[in-house]
This record gives C-alpha cells, sequence and structure tokens, in this order.
C-alpha cells in the first residue's frame, strides 16, 4: 500500500486529501475541473511543496512534514506523464528515451528503452524529432520516456486531454498493455468516467479538494449517494468475456455474472475479457418482460435502492443482476408508477452499451 496525505489550504481552496492507494493496477482519480486533481498529483511527484504532508510509496517516505523530509523530484522514482508531451525538441525519440534511461534510479521497475519502445509500439519513430509527429505519438514517445525512468509510480495527469477522438482510441490500448504487462502502480487523472471505466481497478472521487469516495471500480461507479451518479456519464461497469459472434447481423454476445448482452461486434475473439459501460440514461424498466420490443437486451433484476437523480423529475435506481450492479435513470413519475422498492423484481431494458473501447 501506498499512503498519500496531504494538506493544503491556497486561499479558497483547501486541499485535503487522506488515501492509500494499492500497490498494483490503475487508480484513477475522477473530478471536476478544479476539484485539486493535479495540484495532488504534482505534490506526489515533488513538484508542489504541500506545507502538511505525509507520502510514502514502496516503503520510501517521499515527504514527511513533521520530520522535515522532503525528497527531490529527480529523486522520487515517479514517471510523470502530463496533459501535453514535454519532449526535447532538440533530440530524436532515441535521444529523449537515453536521456530518461541516464537518469534512471535502480530499483525501479525493470523497464529498459528497448521494452518501453515496444511496449508503447514506436520502434518506427526512434529516429523522428518531436515536431515530426503526431499529437497520439508524441504521448506514447512522453509514456515510454517516464517508463524508462524505472519509476515506482507512473502518474499520468489527463494523458488524452489534449488529443483528439481518434488518437485517444490509438493510445488507449497501450495503457492498457501497460496496465497488464507491468507491475508498476499507476495514478491516472481524468475527468472523463469512460476512461477510469477501461483502465482502472481502483476509483477515486475527488470533488472540491477532497476526496468523496474511494474504491474498487464497478462498486463505487454504482454507489448512488456520490456527486458522481447524478452527471450525465453515470453507469455501471460490467466485466466479463465474449461468448459468441453473430456475424450475419455484426453483434457479439458479452457474458458477465448476471445474464448476458449483445451488442455491436468489434472483432473480439470468443473468451476475450472485456469490460462493458452501461450508461444509466440507456436503461429503462419494466415489470413484465416486454413483448414485441425493438430492444435486445432485457435483463431481470431486483431493485436494490432508489434515489432522487440529476433533476427533481428524475430518479436513479441501483438494480442487482446477478452479482452485478446495474443503474437505470428514468422519470421519478414512472418509479412512482412502478411502486419501484428495495426488493421489488423487474426487467432492466438496455438500450445501448458499448464495450469500453
Ligand atoms: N498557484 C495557485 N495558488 C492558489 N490556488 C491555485 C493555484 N493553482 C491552482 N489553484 C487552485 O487550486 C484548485 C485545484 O486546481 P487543480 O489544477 O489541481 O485542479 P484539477 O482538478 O486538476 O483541474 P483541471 O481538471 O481543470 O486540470 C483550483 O481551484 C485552482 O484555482
Amino acid at each position: 500500500m501506498n499512503a498519500i496525505r496531504v494538506h493544503w489550504p491556497r486561499g479558497l481552496f483547501v486541499l485535503d486529501v487522506s488515501l492509500e492507494l494499492p500497490d498494483n493496477g490503475v487508480t484513477a482519480i475522477l473530478g471536476p475541473s478544479g476539484c485539486g486533481k493535479t495540484t495532488l498529483l504534482r505534490c506526489i511527484a515533488g513538484l508542489e511543496q504541500a506545507p502538511e504532508a505525509a507520502i510514502e510509496v514502496g516503503g520510501e517516505c517521499w515527504q514527511h512534514t513533521a520530520r522535515g523530509e522532503f525528497v527531490p523530484p529527480w529523486q522520487r522514482g515517479a514517471g510523470y506523464v502530463f496533459q501535453e508531451a514535454s519532449l526535447f525538441d532538440h533530440l530524436d525519440v532515441r535521444g529523449n528515451l537515453q536521456y530518461a534511461e541516464r537518469r534512471a534510479r535502480n530499483g525501479g521497475a525493470g523497464v529498459s528503452v528497448a521494452q518501453a519502445t515496444e511496449l508503447l509500439g514506436i520502434g518506427t519513430l526512434l529516429g523522428r524529432r518531436p515536431f515530426e509527429l503526431s499529437g497520439g505519438e508524441r504521448q506514447r514517445v512522453a509514456i515510454a520516456r517516464a517508463l524508462a525512468a524505472r519509476p515506482r509510480l507512473l502518474l499520468l495527469d489527463e494523458p488524452l486531454a489534449a488529443v483528439d477522438v481518434s488518437h485517444r482510441r490509438e493510445i488507449l490500448p497501450w495503457l492498457e498493455t501497460l496496465r497488464d504487462e507491468l507491475r508498476i502502480p499507476m495514478l491516472y487523472v481524468t475527468h472523463a468516467a469512460d476512461e477510469a471505466a477501461r483502465l482502472a481497478s481502483t476509483l477515486v472521487l475527488m470533488r472540491g479538494g477532497r476526496v468523496e469516495a474511494a474504491g474498487p471500480l464497478a462498486a463505487t461507479m454504482a454507489r448512488l449517494d456520490l456527486a458522481a451518479a447524478k452527471m450525465d456519464d453515470a453507469g455501471a461497469v460490467l466485466e466479463g468475456r465474449i461468448e459468441a459472434r453473430d456475424t450475419r447481423w455484426h453483434l457479439t454476445k458479452f457474458g458477465f455474472a448476471g445474464g448476458a448482452l449483445w451488442l455491436a461486434d468489434r472483432g473480439h475473439e470468443p473468451g476475450t475479457a472485456v469490460r462493458v459501460h452501461v450508461l444509466a440514461r440507456d436503461v429503462s424498466l419494466a415489470l413484465a418482460p416486454p413483448e414485441n420490443s425493438s430492444i435486445q437486451n432485457v435483463l431481470p433484476c431486483t431493485v436494490r435502492e432508489v434515489a432522487p437523480g440529476p433533476h427533481p423529475s428524475q430518479a436513479i435506481v441501483r438494480l442487482q443482476c446477478g452479482e452485478t450492479a446495474l443503474l437505470a435513470r428514468i422519470t421519478a413519475r414512472a418509479a412512482d408508477a412502478l411502486a419501484l422498492r428495495e426488493g421489488a423484481h423487474v426487467w432492466a431494458q438496455v438500450k445501448s452499451a458499448a464495450l469500453v473501447d
């Protein structure tokens, strides 16, 4: 476990965070603009010196203000990837990676320049200078450079914020590869729930300088007591596998602990482990299995909780579908008409769901 405690009043804004983070996998820090995500990351990296902090990573103390300890950023072994790749323009890609490798600490994760190059698929770019790269390529090089410094912890501050949608699609699979193949814990700052849904195993929700909630991704996303449940992109994350493909209709069957959904086929072979993000606004409810409906995906569920939605006309419902939580956003009038209460049996109609890619 890594322990992070930071208290920093900055005028009207107070960053007040106390977190325990796992030693592996991706922890997403999700929150609206201005909630303190970047300041927290910069404190962990040592780029900011909070007046009251205790930061311990991988058994090393990086800062302990009460004991007067502050390890400077270059001795921390934290890899940092910014929103916009800050590469050295006078060096080619190889030179950028070698620079990082020369500054690598002993004892960090064992990733050589060659491995970082392969993990990010940038072998053909090594001779190019940064101005000869696309936005997505620059960001992949920036991530490889952070890895070549053999970090103990990889800090990613909205690495996809400055790239367009097609480049996001290009970079995300590489981040998944890092997550699956390296044993470096990653802290991934974002304000996009779908990025967190795709990459993270742990979710930290921040609001107004504080941690609103932290815990396993799927369970935290399904909580109705958090502000995130009232956002337009509120939804549940389902983990499962591709079970079959219907090539005639270009559909694929996704099975999870609770049932199965038919989704648009993205070419995954049966057996592939995937995640699906089902937005609450795409789920409607019925008391009996609907007949003659255009909706293909209907799941038997039990109501666990009904809470007010983002607008007084709306309600948000947490459902249990087998072992899996689902969220539905419906009108408050419909919730009343269906007499939805905890324990009620309903049929959830999933209008649309997407593999998170
Ligand atoms: N140098 C500073 N002095 C005082 N307050 C600051 C300073 N820099 C940032 N802030 C304030 O700290 C708060 C948190 O900023 P921060 O950049 O950490 O938020 P964020 O969640 O990363 O936002 P975004 O998603 O927009 O990047 C903001 O309210 C900001 O106005």
